[in-house]
C-alpha cells in the first residue's frame, strides 16, 4: 500500500538508461509513491532499436536522440495515468547511461527556449540534432584512443589527469572520431552534451551544463582541478571544443527552475527546481549510499562495480570519477559490457525465454561447476579489453566442444562473477569479513545470480528495500537532498534499508579461490592471442 499524504512535497527522478526511460516520484520520507517507464524496443518500435541501440559497422553503436525525447513525452503521459500531481514536485533530477554524446544543431537552444506547451517535445525538437548519438556500447574508436593517449604523453598520464586511460566508449575518442571523419557535423554542432546533460536540458529549457561526475567519463576532464584538460581537448577537437562542451559544474548543482513548457503542459509549479543530471552509475552510488568497504554491483545492461573513494587515483584498468556527493568525493567504477544482454541471450539459447528454466539448469550442476569454467564475451568486452568470443574449459583445462547446457549456464554466471572479483581486486578492493556487496539494477531480482556473486566474492549480498534500481532512486534522492539543503529544510528521509538476499556458503572460498586463478590464466591466454584470429571454442 502506498501512503500518500495530502499535500506532501514530492521529488521526481528520471533514468535515461540503455534499454528504458524510467521515472519515479518519492515523498518527504523518501518512500516511492509513483513509477512509470518506457521500453525503447517495445514502446517505440519505429526507431528499430535492439536493446535500446542501433548497431552499425565496425563496432559503431548509436541512438537517435529523438528516441529519448519521444520517450520523455510518453513517460510524462504515463506518470499522469499513474496519478502524479506534478504541482507538488519541489525538485527533479536524473541519471543517464554514461559517455554517450548528443550533438545539438545551431538553433537548438533557441528552440528549447521557445517550446510551445500545445505540442509534444519530439515534434518541436525534430531538427535539433546534427547526428545520431554514439553511446557507451560503441567500440569503434581504438585508433582515436591511441592518438589521445599519445598526445598527452601516454596512457598513464591520461589516467593520472582524467582518471582513466583512453577507452573506446569514452566521449573524448568519440568526439575525435567525429572531428576527423565527419568534420562538417563537428562544425555544425553548436553544443555537445552527455546523455545526462542533454536530458536535463529538456527540463531546463536551455542547454544544461555537464556535471563533474559524468564529465569524468569523457577522458577530457581533469579530475583534480575539475576543469577541462586542454591537451585532451586539443587532441580530440579544435579550439571550439571547450565552448561546445560548456563549463562543467558540481553534480549537486541546483540549475534553476523548470521551463514553462512543463508548467503549462503538466501543471508543475513555477518554483520547481532542476538539479544537474548525472551518469547512471554515479547516481546509483548516490542512491545506494555505500559505506566504506562495501561494493556496489549494478546489474543493468552492463555490469558495473562501484566503490566510494576519498582521494583520486590513476588506475591502469577501470576508472576513477569525481564523486556525485560530498560523502564520496571520488568513486571507482569497473564496467563490464557483457552483462544482462549476454545473460539473456544465453538464457534464450539454453533454456528458452524463461529465467525459471535457466534456474533449473543452474540447479542441475553444483557450485564450482565440476571444474567447468567459461568466458562468454558476445560483444567486445571492456574489462579486459578483448573479444568477442566464447571459451569453455573442463576441470583438466581442456576446451570443451559440446558442453551440456547446465555446465554452460553455470559457467556463464560463475565466469562473470569471477571476472568482477578479479578486476575489483586488481584495482585494490580488499575483501574481508566486513565486506558487503550491494546489488541493484534489472538483474538484481535474480536470487540465483546473487547467490553466485555471494559465493564468488565470499561476502553477503544485499539489495535496497526501497527500490531495485538505485540509479533511478538516486536521481529522486539527489533532487530531495539538494532541494532540502538549499531550502534549509530537514526532510525525514531515512538511511536506505538493506535486505540480505544471499549469504556465502562456508566452503565458498575453498571452491572459488582456485577458480579465480584459473579465470586469470584463461583471460591472460585469450589476451595473448588478442592479435591473432579469435578461436571460438564453443
Ligand atoms: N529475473 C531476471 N534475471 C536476470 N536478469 C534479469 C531479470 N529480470 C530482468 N533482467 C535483466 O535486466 C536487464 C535490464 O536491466 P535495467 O537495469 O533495467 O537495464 P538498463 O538500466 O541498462 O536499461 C534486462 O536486460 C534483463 O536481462
Ligand atoms: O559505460 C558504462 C559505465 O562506464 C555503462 O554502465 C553505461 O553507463 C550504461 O549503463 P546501464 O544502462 O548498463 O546501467
Amino acid at each position: 500500500m502506498i501512503e500518500v499524504t495530502i499535500n506532501e512535497k514530492t521529488f521526481l527522478g528520471f533514468d535515461f538508461s540503455t534499454q528504458k526511460l524510467k521515472a519515479i516520484v518519492i515523498g518527504e520520507k523518501y518512500k516511492v509513491l509513483h513509477e512509470a517507464e518506457v521500453e525503447f524496443d517495445v514502446d517505440l518500435p519505429e526507431f528499430r532499436t535492439h536493446g535500446g541501440v542501433l548497431c552499425g559497422d565496425h563496432g559503431t553503436v548509436t541512438v537517435p536522440p529523438l528516441l529519448w525525447v519521444k520517450a520523455l513525452d510518453m513517460v510524462m503521459d504515463r506518470l499522469i495515468v499513474a496519478g502524479v500531481d506534478f504541482s507538488m514536485v519541489q525538485c527533479l533530477s536524473g541519471a543517464a547511461q554514461q559517455h554517450g554524446s548528443v550533438w545539438w544543431a545551431k538553433d537548438a537552444e533557441a528552440c528549447l527556449r521557445q517550446l510551445s506547451s500545445d505540442h509534444f517535445l519530439h515534434t518541436q525538437l525534430a531538427t535539433a540534432f546534427v547526428s545520431d548519438s554514439p553511446v557507451w556500447m560503441d567500440s569503434s574508436t581504438t585508433e582515436h584512443c591511441k592518438a589521445l593517449e599519445d598526445a598527452v604523453g601516454g596512457p598513464e598520464e591520461l589516467a593520472r589527469v582524467t582518471g582513466s586511460r583512453a577507452y573506446e566508449r569514452f566521449t573524448g575518442s568519440q568526439v575525435r572520431k567525429m572531428f576527423k571523419l565527419r568534420p562538417r557535423v563537428y562544425r555544425a554542432a553548436a553544443r555537445v552534451s552527455l546523455v545526462s546533460s542533454f536530458a536535463c536540458s529538456l527540463f531546463l529549457g536551455r542547454i544544461a551544463p555537464i556535471d563533474h561526475a559524468d564529465g569524468s567519463g569523457m577522458n577530457l576532464l581533469d579530475i583534480h582541478t575539475k576543469e577541462w584538460y586542454p591537451k585532451a581537448l586539443m587532441a580530440c577537437g579544435d579550439q571550439t571544443l571547450q565552448e561546445k562542451l560548456g563549463q562543467p559544474v558540481p553534480t549537486a548543482s541546483d540549475l534553476g527552475t523548470i521551463t514553462s513548457y512543463f508548467v503549462q503542459r503538466y501543471g508543475f509549479s513555477e518554483t520547481c527546481r532542476v538539479v544537474a543530471f548525472t551518469g547512471d552509475n554515479c547516481s546509483a552510488l548516490a542512491g545506494l549510499r555505500l559505506k566504506a568497504g562495501w561494493v556496489g554491483l549494478s546489474l543493468g545492461t552492463s555490469d558495473t562495480l562501484l566503490l566510494g573513494l576519498q582521494k583520486p587515483a590513476a588506475p591502469i584498468a577501470g576508472h576513477v570519477l569525481v564523486g556525485p556527493t560530498s560523502e564520496a568525493p571520488y568513486m571507482a567504477l569497473l564496467c563490464f559490457a557483457n552483462g544482462s544482454l549476454t545473460r539473456q541471450a544465453h538464457r534464450d539459447r539454453l533454456a528458452g525465454n524463461s529465467w525459471d528454466a535457466f534456474d533449473d539448469l543452474l540447479n542441475a550442476t553444483v557450485r564450482g561447476n565440476m571444474g567447468y569454467l567459461g568466458v562468454f564475451w558476445d560483444c567486445p568486452e571492456i574489462l579486459p579489453r578483448a573479444g568477442p568470443g566464447r571459451w569453455l574449459l573442463n576441470a583438466a583445462g581442456k576446451p570443451v566442444e559440446k558442453p551440456a547446457p547446465q555446465f554452460e549456464a553455470r559457467a556463464l554466471l560463475e565466469g562473470q562473477a569471477l571476472a568482477r572479483r578479479y578486476h575489483a581486486q586488481d584495482i585494490g578492493l580488499q575483501l574481508d569479513e566486513w565486506s558487503r556487496v550491494v546489488a541493484t539494477g534489472g538483474a538484481s531480482v535474480n536470487k540465483q545470480l546473487l547467490q553466485i556473486f555471494a559465493d564468488v566474492f565470499n561476502a553477503p549480498v544485499y539489495v535496497q528495500k526501497e527500490h531495485a534500481n538505485a540509479a533511478l532512486l538516486g536521481a529522486a534522492v539527489r533532487a530531495a537532498d539538494v532541494w532540502s539543503a538549499h531550502a534549509s529544510v530537514v526532510l525525514p528521509g531515512s538511511e536506505p534499508t538493506l535486505t540480505p538476499v544471499a549469504t556465502p556458503y562456508p566452503d565458498s572460498e575453498k571452491i572459488y579461490a582456485p577458480m579465480l586463478v584459473r579465470y586469470q590464466e584463461l583471460a591472460n591466454s585469450i589476451m595473448d592471442k588478442k592479435n591473432s584470429t579469435f578461436e571460438n571454442k564453443i
